[in-house]
């Protein structure tokens, strides 16, 4: 790892207490601030100021003899402002230590002030005190929460028990600068202002008196709103001043922020199911679809006091006993939960994660009346009933919501992914505190990084971009294609980059996992696009259920060529991204045989989303430029160590396979070719052909026929009002004849746009 260091870590006041005498030095692996320190050994001799012996505390750590203790500073300088230093750790290590520790300070005072707003605290010198150590308790490693706070409130710094002595290191911020030579101040964002979130006063749904009856009032009076809104954008007769595309448009927008602004009044189920939403435009409108996507970072936030209450509810004690600090202001609110900062009593830096009071009750009473409003839709022809599965979608919907407000779920996600990642020392998974763990609050370590459309930041920083652009697609081929499960969310508020480079995944709230059929499946398509290999990505589709096979496959086959083309030549330039492809591909299943099952959405969503965030950090970006060398790797072990010319062997033996299975089948077919002709002639078999093609050619002739007609009009109405004009001046006949020109012009200009859009389409194609 190259020398990096984050250089809020030290120019913060730190403090270690070690059982080694004179291990007042900080090695490699040890993470301050949430990233692990460089290289070498720094001998404390390097850096100036007090030192302060302790008891040792090795030993009191069962769970990883080797850990060494770090104890907070404000513990050990009663009250002092400083950050600390911490140890990225095994949850078990966490609550160990100290156990029967007898305090001579009382918890040292535990702070109330914001412990990461204090970097450049005061906390120089020695540290004076006595250190009543860890004595030997006997730690257990699962303690809980109750219980490990209780035994840590007597984590204390007084004095020194026992032979061994205690280093207190507080580095001189200009010494360690130079020493370690920060690439990036880290102090951007490891400190960065909070934002100030907006309230959830104002909201109904937030009110712990909220009742059920006037909860489905307000759903229902949405959603009954909605459709009369609905049916008014077509009822061309309550246009004022007549009809135009234009005011249609102008109407669904204001339609789309109507629904923007219910859906945040209407809370926590219908923000989440908006997000969700906010990537299916083959389900909705493009208008609806964009004001959707801003209710991304538009969630209010609880209060402070309700978070702590909860937090006591769910983990059995008091916040002030479970944490040495407790940010009340949270670090971010998002539909179902906001996150505040923390620091356990042991030191170690954390979030807790803690989900919106109510949910759950919130979500039976919504989710029975989304089931009518899904049946509604499932049996309605304007909803597209018939070719939609609504009722699916809804069951899909469900599922998601109920995982994603259990957080155990969560943490055991979020273990199994960084367990997959271990290899990649490139990408970090926030370590579970299980101990400080519940269905509703959950507790990670505290990974602080730069979100990965902060450009500006990353700039300021010297961070290879597009290095970044490629780590995030290559995790999300591994996932998809190795392991299997994968992240169904990586948006970028979920995406950051740590001070060496490393991705750093946040929420595993939503996982998806791809069985291991799917991947086979998904993998072969994969290499056949990478072949550029339409016929065989057909085949994969076929099997993967995505696409029904049907008798006029040709455009089928073109269509995906087309996008084949489009994808591997593609230039940061060209529109045909994967957000466009997966609107195109929507748009086309219209026409076409494709099925999209939730699995393939939420890889494509995903995949646009990878891509926008590609595009923000690398001009240059080409996602078939890093998936190619990936696909070759993936390529060289899927034929394993052969060698070449054992692949060439085996390749000629496939096909030779293949030649030898055409030939000896190759007479019965010739049979069955020469029967279908003779039933055909005898008029036994009739052949119903239909042809997307000339389905195609037929609405083209009628958007033909429509634009001669209004031509037509257009031109002799404007003749009549000309001619009456000049005969009898300007009457009101000749002043309807130029209205109703006007019409026609209008409904003319309308169809040469359809026109276009159907040449477009054609082209595509
Ligand atoms: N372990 C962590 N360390 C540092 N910051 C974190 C950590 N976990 C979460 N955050 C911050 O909190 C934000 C919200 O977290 P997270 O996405 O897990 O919440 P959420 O309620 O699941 O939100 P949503 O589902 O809407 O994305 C993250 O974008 C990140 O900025």
């Amino acid at each position: 790892m190259a020398a990096l260091v984050n250089a809020h870590l030290v120019t913060s006041q730190t403090i270690k207490l070690s059982s080694e005498l004179g291990s007042s030095e900080l090695r490699e692996g040890q993470v301050l601030g949430g990233l692990r320190f460089p290289l070498k050994p720094l001998r404390a001799k390097k850096l100036r100021n007090g030192r302060i012996r302790s008891a040792g505390e090795n030993g009191s750590t069962s769970s990883n003899g080797s850990a060494s203790r770090m104890v907070p500073i404000e513990e050990a300088l009663k009250g002092r402002n400083a950050t600390f230093l911490s140890k990225r750790s095994d949850p078990r290590i966490n609550g160990t230590a100290n156990g029967g520790a007898k305090s001579s300070t009382n918890g040292a005072a535990v702070r109330k002030s914001n412990a990461y707003e204090n970097a450049n605290g005061s906390a120089n010198g020695s540290a004076n005190g006595s250190v009543n150590g860890s004595s030997g308790g006997r730690t257990n490693g699962f303690a809980s929460p109750v219980m490990m706070s209780r035994q840590l409130e007597g984590v204390s710094i007084g004095k020194v028990n026992g032979s061994a002595s205690t280093d207190v290191v507080i580095p001189n911020v200009d010494v360690a600068k130079r020493v370690l030579q920060p690439p990036v101040d880290v102090t951007k964002y490891d400190e960065q202002p909070l934002r100030v979130l907006p309230s959830d006063e104002g909201f109904s749904w937030a009110k712990e008196d909220y009742s059920a009856t006037q909860r489905n009032i307000d759903v229902w009076s949405f959603v009954l709103t909605l459709r009369s809104r609905v049916w008014l954008l077509d009822a061309k007769w309550t246009y004022i001043g007549g009809f135009t595309e234009e005011k249609q448009k102008a109407r669904r927008r204001s339609l789309a922020v109507w629904v923007r602004e219910r859906i945040l009044q209407l809370g926590p189920t219908f923000i989440k199911l908006g997000q969700l939403s906010s990537t299916r435009s083959d389900l909705f409108p493009a208008e609806i679809v964009e004001e959707l996507a801003k209710l991304q970072d538009r969630v209010p936030a609880f209060s402070a006091e309700k978070a702590m209450a909860f937090i006591e509810k769910e983990l059995g004690a008091p916040v002030d006993e479970l944490f040495a600090d407790f940010e009340r202001q949270p670090i971010a609110a998002a539909s179902l939960g906001q996150v505040h900062r923390a620091i356990l009593r042991n030191g170690e830096r954390v979030v807790v994660k803690v989900q919106r009071p109510g949910l759950k009750r919130l979500f039976d009473i919504d989710l029975n009346n989304l089931k009518v409003i899904a049946q509604y839709f499932q049996n309605s022809e304007s909803m597209g009933g018939p070719t939609r599965d609504w009722l699916g979608i809804y069951e899909e919907c469900a599922t998601i919501l109920y995982q994603e407000i259990d957080y155990l779920n969560e943490g055991r996600n979020a273990d199994r992914f960084r367990r997959d990642f271990r290899k990649q020392k490139w990408v970090k998974v926030p370590q579970v505190f299980w101990d400080y763990a519940s269905q509703k609050v959950l507790t990670l370590e505290y990974v602080p990084g730069i979100k990965v459309n902060d450009v500006a930041v990353l700039d300021a920083g010297g961070f290879n971009k597009s290095k970044i652009a490629s780590l995030a697609i290559e995790a999300y081929l591994i996932q998809i294609l190795r392991t299997g499960f994968f992240h169904a969310d990586p948006h970028p508020g979920n995406l950051a980059v740590d001070a060496d480079g490393s991705l750093i995944y946040y929420d595993f709230g939503m996982m998806g996992e791809i069985k291991s059929f799917t991947r086979e499946k998904l993998l072969e398509m994969f290499y056949a696009v990478y072949e550029k290999d339409a016929q065989k990505i057909i085949q994969a589709l076929i099997e993967l259920g995505a696409l029904v096979p049907t008798g006029d496959m040709g455009s089928v086959r073109r269509s995906v060529q087309y996008f084949l083309d489009n994808l591997m030549d593609q230039k940061p330039d060209q529109a045909a991204t994967f957000s466009a492809i997966g609107e195109d591909l929507f748009a086309i299943a219209v026409d076409q045989p494709f099925r999209f099952p939730a699995t393939f959405t939420f890889v494509l969503r995903a995949f646009s989303t990878l891509e926008g965030i590609g595009n923000t950090l690398d001009p240059d970006f080409s996602f078939a430029k890093i998936a190619a060398p990936y696909a070759q790797e993936l390529l060289d072990s899927r034929n394993g160590s052969q060698s070449g010319s054992q692949y060439f062997v085996q390749e000629l033996q496939r096909q030779a396979a293949d030649a030898r299975d055409a030939t000896v089948a190759m007479p019965q077919r010739v049979q069955r070719v020469d029967k279908i002709m003779r039933q055909l002639e005898a008029g036994d078999l009739k052949l119903r052909v239909r042809s997307l093609e000339a389905e195609r050619s037929a609405r083209r002739a009628s958007v033909m026929q429509m634009a001669t007609i209004n031509t037509i009009f257009a031109v002799g109405l404007a003749n009549i009002g000309v001619t009456l004009s000049t005969a009898q001046g300007i009457s009101a006949v000749s002043n309807s004849s130029f209205v109703g020109a006007g019409v026609f012009l209008l409904l003319l200009v309308n169809n040469v746009r359809r026109m276009r859009n159907l040449d477009k389409f054609e082209k595509m194609l």
